[in-house]
């Protein structure tokens, strides 16, 4: 019965005998031995356990633990419901686009046809002719029984009259009735004839175009049809269980490869069945032990190369949250880089709250992807040209949309990429120089500040007006609190963050505005094209609540933008090409990382969305600031114009050498609003650009009266440079 070529022979079934007859293993699951034996081949040590000595062998995968659990209604409650009706028709905006798209189906087939009608005419009558034979040699035909004459020929071949003589009656009793048919629908047809001959001229027009149509639909070749296409729907492959385990198979992956070798197609394991799902082909795939999600979306080139579809059709993604091998493969119908997308909501009209989610950008398959922007902060990274400006964009100009909304936007680039939003800002400002970064560290500690402000106007409200210790859209509407949301955009923020001077400062200071802002409706948006350790403070990418990664090369950067193991757990923005433009991860805006196309947004039309804005805001009376005109020079050019005669206005001709702490004190006295925050360090690198050095000076301390030798500056290298200035001012006038 059994051979020496069949594996089972080698079962140790004395074991199995044995394990069968102890008191609590009652059904051994053939199947889970066998699995058992062929384990036990590799390595001994896995499906067993020895537990007394070798009698006492077991095996690990027990009868018990194969068994499928049994139903329970726990199961059953935490199962997953799956919605009534589509994403689709439960979105407004999503119901509308549908709608609109119907309908612009429906009048663009309209009119294609509508203009066309002539040559549709000219068809049918070219066609109607043979429609005329058609229909007269069909006629006959049937009145004649004509397709049943073959049978009849062959029965009188074969000499049979019985048979001959049924089908002859047949015949007879069938031209009879289909003779009396003809003759009342030919004399019907001559009635109507004479009736039409003396109708008005237009029934006899209508009836003539009738007839020559209806012969026309007759006469129609079986290849050609009457319409042309006015709508070519392209038609694309269809995604098989086949197809991606082949596609995985190329990849060269040992873990996926050794699987195949073993199990073949069984290797990949689809947890739902391939769908349809947008645009595109959803296959949800378990990858074989070992293997994770982010080996796979590292190789996205060669998997597109092994789906035979464009790269730009292929999205792999992670879902971590279930399992690290976890794939969620969706292929799209078209290339996402080229295929059309849909222009942003709020282009054309629409106001925003930012109290709600804002529209930012399309996922693969075309559905738009919201974004808040209350109570978070947003960080966008990318190497240069990916899209980072475009991006930041999207949010600046939701904001702009907001009348209650106060902007402050610095652009340090200095391309003017932003400059539409100069029509709504509070300030703005454009440049690579160190005055707009200053301008930019200005900003920061004013933030700072109208966070201690904020924190003490909702400390002191009551509970029943502010439960949760945070802006609220009424509260943000009272403009007696000024708890409006306040925006603050720094694009090419690594120019600030790596400068020598403002760069640790302003680190500090964002670190601050980040984690407290938050709650107090204060929004820092940073945009990067260089996200690394020293131009993007840790303090900084640790605390940003939302962000979103373009195009990177390497994990380092991807981590910096999208936070700690996301390379690890298969987020990688290092899978979009030179091609993918506006296109990378979005974590934070949602439970998962949503891989999202910026809605594209040009110059101009950024222009017309801030004029509408700009007009929200002077109805509103919130326009203020840079946009209202009020072009006040910024704390740092004041205080450059005129700290050398404020030194000597603080110091004395009397006095030639002066502490740089006591200055700093004394300037601070002198206009608190622009020395305030000036450090002695600041002093320093301001007094710089005159040739001014600090050095060791004797002076006195005013508190305890003693003499010391200490940093600061001598009163005539001042007047100095002041006459110098002064100079050369006196030269460009002239
Ligand atoms: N959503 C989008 N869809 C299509 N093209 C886009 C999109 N976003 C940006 N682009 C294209 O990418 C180009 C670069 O965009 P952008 O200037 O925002 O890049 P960047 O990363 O800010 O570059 P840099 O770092 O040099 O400032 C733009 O000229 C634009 O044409």
């Amino acid at each position: 019965m059994t051979s020496n070529n069949d594996p089972d022979d080698r079962f140790d079934w004395h074991a199995a005998e044995a394990d069968l007859t102890t008191p609590d293993a009652d059904v051994v699951d053939l199947d889970a031995a066998r699995a058992a034996r062929h384990h036990d081949d590799t390595d001994p040590t896995t499906d067993t356990v020895d537990l007394d000595g070798p009698a006492g062998r077991v095996l690990v995968d027990s009868p018990d633990a194969q068994r499928s659990p049994r139903f329970d209604l726990g199961s059953l409650r935490a199962g997953e419901r799956r919605p009534i009706l589509p994403a689709w028709i439960r979105s407004r905006a999503e119901l509308c686009d549908a709608m609109r798209w119907a309908v612009g189906h429906l009048l663009h087939t309209t009119g294609y046809h509508a203009v066309r009608v002539p040559k549709y005419a000219g068809r049918l009558a070219l066609r109607s002719p043979v429609g005329v034979w058609r229909v007269l040699s069909g006629g006959l035909r049937w009145l004649f029984d004509l397709e049943g004459e073959p049978v009849r020929q062959a029965t009188v071949q074969r000499a049979n009259a019985e048979e001959y003589l049924k089908l002859s009656r047949q015949r007879d009793r069938r031209v009879r009735w289909r003779g009396i048919i003809a003759t009342t629908a030919l004399t019907a047809t001559i009635v109507g004839s004479v009736l039409v001959a003396f109708a008005p001229e237009w029934v006899r027009w209508a009836s003539l175009a009738t007839l020559v149509g209806l012969f026309g639909i007759v006469g129609r070749p079986a290849d050609k049809p009457l319409l042309d296409t006015a709508v070519v729907v392209p038609r694309v492959a269809k995604l098989t269980s086949h197809v991606v385990v082949s596609a995985l198979a190329v990849l060269g992956i040992a873990g996926i490869n050794q699987a195949i070798a073993k199990q073949g197609q069984k290797a990949i394991a689809f947890t739902s069945p391939i769908t349809r799902d947008g645009p595109g082909w959803r296959a949800d795939i378990d990858l074989p032990a070992g293997v994770t999600a982010g080996d796979v979306i590292e190789r996205r080139d060669r998997l597109a190369a092994g789906l035979a579809r464009p790269l730009g059709c292929v999205w792999p993604e992670g879902r971590p949250e279930v399992h690290p091998g976890r794939l969620v493969l969706w292929v799209g119908d078209q290339d996402m880089a080229t295929a059309k997308q849909p222009a942003w909501p709020l282009l054309k009209s629409g106001t925003v709250d930012l109290f709600r989610p804002i529209p930012f950008g399309t996922d693969p398959r075309g559905r738009n992807v919201p974004m808040d922007l209350m109570y978070t902060n947003l960080l966008i990274g990318s190497i240069p040209g990916a899209g980072k400006t475009f991006s930041l964009r999207v949010p600046l100009l939701a904001a702009a949309l907001d009348a209650r909304a106060e902007l402050r936007v610095f652009e340090l680039k200095g391309t003017g990429d932003l400059e539409p939003l100069a029509l709504v800002a509070t300030r703005y400002a454009s440049g690579p120089d160190d005055d707009t970064l200053e301008e930019a560290l200005d900003a920061l500690r004013e933030l700072r500040k109208e966070c201690q402000r904020r924190a003490a106007v909702i400390k002191g409200l009551p509970k029943s007006v502010c439960p949760e210790n945070k802006v609220t859209p009424e509260l943000a509407s009272r403009k007696n609190l000024g708890l409006h949301p306040l925006v603050v955009a720094i694009d090419e923020c690594q120019e600030l963050f790596s400068h020598p001077e403002f760069g640790k400062e302003a680190g500090e200071l964002a670190e601050k505005v980040i984690k407290l802002g938050r709650a107090l409706g204060i929004h820092l948006m940073l945009a990067t094209q260089r996200p690394d350790a020293r131009s993007l403070p840790t303090g900084v990418s640790a605390n940003v609540g939302t962000r979103f990664c373009l195009r990177v090369m390497g994990q380092v950067e991807n981590d910096m933008v999208l936070g700690t193991s996301s390379y690890k757990n298969g987020v990688r923005a290092t899978m979009f090409t030179r091609r993918d433009k506006g296109m990378g991860y979005l974590v934070g805006a949602a439970d998962d990382a949503q891989i999202t196309r910026t809605y594209y947004v040009d110059g101009p039309a950024a222009e017309r969305v801030c004029q509408r804005g700009r007009a929200l805001r002077e109805a509103a009376g919130t326009l203020s600031g840079h946009a209202a005109g009020q072009q006040t020079a910024s704390p740092a050019a004041v205080r450059r114009d005129s700290l050398l005669d404020d030194i000597l206005t603080v110091v004395p001709a009397g006095e030639p050498k002066v502490w740089a702490e006591t200055l700093v004190e004394r300037l601070a006295e002198l206009n608190g609003e622009i020395y305030g925050d000036l450090t002695r360090d600041q002093l320093t690198a301001a007094l710089k650009p005159y040739g001014i050095t600090t050095g060791q000076v004797w002076g006195t301390d005013p508190t305890t009266g003693k003499g010391a030798n200490r940093r600061g500056i001598e009163r005539q290298h001042i007047a100095d440079a002041v006459a110098e200035r002064n100079k050369h001012r006196g030269d460009k006038a002239a």
